[in-house]
């Protein structure tokens, strides 16, 4: 299903300060569908700080990040964004199927019927087995198959590539690639090189 593609992502002067240390400030982009946002900068230097204000998980301490031209705290915002942070999203106690199904529940359904993700993340068969004796890049990849079966705009990425092998690194890829032909967007923290040569790729350097 093509998203529309009037969406944009805009971050308006933007500053976080942690422990008195200014982190960013300042800071100005304009992402529109179709584009990726890639977050780059040494370790502590404000990666996932800057995601999580994009998520709206904690504010800005100066400026503002507006959705589609207005300031995001409305409900839409939320339904047009997936999340995928270091701890993968998902419930442990539950099984794969029921997480997903725990996923498709509290969201609009996507392009990929939970066999038809399951299938691309090459976890056919693992339907019944429990989130806690999957592998960390299992896991990882069961996170990614969240992306599919639901409808969102917006990707949300924290360190997408951490604990997949190389070919789970270019599932990732194929998937951005097809998110952002599509009409999709996404912002992504990575240490790792992308190769997203189909797609746009702003790049903001924190320090
Ligand atoms: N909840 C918090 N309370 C206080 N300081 C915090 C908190 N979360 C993060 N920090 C500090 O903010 C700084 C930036 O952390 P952040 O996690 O945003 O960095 P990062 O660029 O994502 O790092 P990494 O590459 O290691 O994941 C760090 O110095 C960290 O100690």
């Amino acid at each position: 299903m093509a998203h529309q593609s009037t969406h944009v992502l805009e971050g308006i002067n933007l500053s976080c300060i942690r422990d008195d240390r200014i982190l960013f400030e300042n800071l100005n982009f304009k992402l529109p569908a179709g584009q990726a946002l890639l977050l780059e900068g040494k370790n502590g230097s404000g990666k996932t700080s800057l995601l999580r204000i994009l998520c709206g998980f904690r504010e800005a301490d100066e400026g503002q990040v507006h959705w589609c031209g207005v300031a995001f705290d409305d409900f839409q915002y939320h339904a047009d964004m997936a999340y995928v942070g270091h701890l993968d999203g998902v419930k442990k106690e539950l099984t794969v199927l029921e997480n997903l199904k725990v996923s498709l529940a509290l969201g609009t359904p996507g392009a990929y019927s939970i066999p038809q993700a399951l299938a691309k993340v090459q976890l056919s068969g693992y339907d019944d087995a429990l989130v806690q004796t999957l592998s960390a890049g299992q896991k990882r990849r069961l996170s990614l198959a969240r992306l599919l079966i639901t409808n969102n705009i917006l990707w949300i990425l924290d360190e997408p590539f951490t604990s997949l092998d190389k070919q789970g690194i270019a599932l990732i890829e194929t998937l951005m690639t097809e998110h952002c032909a599509n009409g999709g967007m996404i912002v992504l923290t990575s240490h790792h090189d992308i190769a997203l040569p189909d797609v746009s790729v702003q790049h903001i350097h924190l320090s």
